[in-house]
């Protein structure tokens, strides 16, 4: 299919100088049969690559490179995102081949394309529409007559009236009294990424100690807390602790089908039933696709669309973070937190690399990946706030990019996704940070950082805050990794060279919490551009879950999994 794109010009957003506005091209024509798509060892770039040597950081690293090598993303309202790549293990020669690589493999052509709503989905042949949930970067989309960005927006306007509804006390639990707590049910994307976002803002909008920032000391609307596994544990703990009769329940699943959240949905239907209440679908609405067997049940209280153009790991801007966020904070805090992410997509726009976050944090992925052979990436968020960021980072990053095949299914012969994993610090420090020092692995560290805590509350003891000693530890870090220590004893040496990047911001608000998201969704779809992969599909969910069916149906079984189903219980 051949489409034209046209960019939208973003108000209020500025572009940087050297390759200029990444909206130049307006009238230039992109279509699909433009764009060529071919493996990573086919490129020029990519042998040129191999040529090349990683700089010693204890050589290059000094204060020039800490203030010079940055590049930021302006958020508007005066909120700055930076991702500062000052200990990582490139030059300016690696950084120009990888200009190169980023040219050649055409990755904002591509981007483009995707923002315009090609089919790029290649697996399941659906398009990519995530940047649409949040802001318009390309011509409007439509399909099958609809206009979809109107869709997305209709859902976000039609769960910003529901939850002020909510909200003024005009929707009611069955007893007539105000919601006090809204659960989400649903699991991978339909649960980590509003997870990992509701927590992120929980202590901004409570906190009313601190100043300046949006939305800080407005309070929680409603607690929000979550069931995910299929473990009768997890919402077993979460039932225990809340009142069914006065909690609004958010059932999540895109596809409306799957087993986990489908059981959990039973399990709340028997609590809120024993609790009292008559018709307890009245206290859930559905966040699905119009497809799905969930959306064509009438009993809910209400249902909210998404599309299968939204992949569940890149769903957190959509309705599937929306609902939860909205109830929680307010329309307001997920609106500002779209404006960041739209923000971010609208510089991942950008060709030049240096000016553009995410595509250079890609590309120096790409090297240590590829060139360096690192095999995973920590990410190390110096923020109790973002303690379930890295959990949905697994998700969007390994789920999209852990593909042995190219979009056209043939077997790939270089490396692609990293495995990737991570824990707040401190905390970290004093758990796998040894294997990260001293280790035979070199694992390239993401930390993500901020000036100011999110509460107020803090303690001068010893001459400095927790929020000092927080950032000298991250600091600290960095040139603990990054230099090493010599030592007589060699198990006292560190060997240091040992990269890390850092973002950072002033503060953890829902703008820069969007534009944080962004930057990791679009640095994971350029490194799929880079390696030709179709980083929107997930077929190596699939098996697990059909062994899982046979072995709960009365089918006859593989002997080994009979066996391995006798010793857990679930077969005799
Ligand atoms: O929203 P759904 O359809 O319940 O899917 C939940 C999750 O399951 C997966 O398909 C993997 O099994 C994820 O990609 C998705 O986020």
């Amino acid at each position: 299919m051949q489409r034209r794109l046209a960019l939208v010009k973003i108000p209020g957003f500025e572009y940087s100088e050297a390759h200029s506005d990444p909206l130049r091209d307006f009238n230039e024509e992109i279509i699909m049969s433009e764009v060529q798509f071919r493996n990573f060892d086919e490129t020029k770039a990519y042998k040129a690559l191999q040529k090349l040597q990683a700089p010693s950081l204890s050589a290059v690293l000094d204060g020039k490179r800490v203030t010079s090598c940055n590049s930021s993303y302006e958020l508007g309202k005066q909120e700055t995102l930076h991702y500062n790549y000052a200990a990582k293990q490139v030059d300016n020669q690696i950084l120009s081949v990888l200009q190169e690589l980023s040219d050649e493999q055409q990755l904002i052509d591509k981007f483009r394309l995707i923002a315009s709503g090609e089919y790029m989905n290649s697996g399941e042949n659906r398009r990519v529409l995530h940047h649409l949930t949040r802001g318009q970067l390309a011509g409007s989309v439509s399909h099958e007559g609809r206009d979809l960005g109107a869709f997305y927006n209709e859902q976000n306007s039609r769960i910003a009236d529901f939850a002020e509804e909510v909200h003024a006390g005009r929707i009611t639990a069955e007893n007539g009294k105000p919601f006090s707590t809204v659960v989400q049910v649903g699991i991978g994307g339909s649960d980590l990424g509003p997870r990992a976002m509701y927590l992120a803002l929980k202590n901004h909008v409570n906190s009313s100690e601190g100043s300046g920032e949006a939305f800080r000391g407005r309070g929680e609307k409603l607690n929000a807390r979550f069931i995910s596994n299929v473990d009768p544990d997890d919402a077993a703990d979460i039932l225990r602790e809340i009142d069914p009769s006065t909690t609004l329940f958010i059932l999540v699943s895109k596809s409306g089908t799957t087993q986990e959240t489908l059981t959990n949905e039973a399990l709340v239907l028997d609590r809120l039933k024993h609790a009292g209440v008559k018709q307890p679908r009245k206290q859930i609405i559905c966040v699905t696709s119009e497809t799905s067997p969930l959306a064509k049940s009438s009993e809910y209280l209400d249902s909210f669309f998404i599309d299968d153009f939204i992949g569940g790991r890149y769903s957190s801007t959509s309705a599937v973070g929306g609902a939860v966020l909205s109830l929680a904070f307010g329309a307001d805090v997920f609106r500002e937190f779209l404006d960041g992410a739209h923000a971010a997509d609208a510089a991942a726009m950008e060709a030049g690399i240096l000016k553009n976050p995410a595509l250079l944090d890609a590309l120096i992925g790409i090297w240590e990946r590829n060139f360096q052979g690192f095999p995973s990436t920590a990410v190390l968020p110096y923020s109790q706030a973002m303690s379930r960021f890295p959990a949905h980072l697994q998700q969007m990053d390994m789920e999209s990019n852990g593909k042995h095949v190219n979009r056209d299914g043939e077997q790939l012969g270089y490396l692609t996704g990293p495995v990737i994993f991570g824990e707040p610090g401190t905390n970290g420090q004093h758990s796998f940070y040894q294997l990260l020092h001293q280790g035979t692995d070199i694992i390239p560290l993401q930390f993500i950082g901020f000036l100011n805590s999110q509460d107020g509350l803090d303690v001068n003891w010893e001459g400095s805050t927790s929020q000092q000693k927080l950032n000298a530890n991250l600091a600290a870090q960095i040139i603990a990794f990054a230099k090493g220590k010599k030592d007589d004893n060699p198990n006292k040496t560190f060997q240091g060279e040992r990269p890390s990047s850092l973002l950072y911001s002033k503060s953890l608000t829902p703008r820069v919490l969007g534009a944080l998201l962004a930057h990791f969704e679009n640095k994971v779809m350029f490194q799929g551009l880079v390696w030709n992969l179709n980083s929107f599909d997930q077929e190596g969910v699939q098996l697990g879950k059909v062994l899982t069916k046979q072995v709960l149906g009365d089918g006859e079984l593989d002997p080994a999994l009979q066996e391995f189903s006798a010793l857990l219980g679930v077969r005799s």
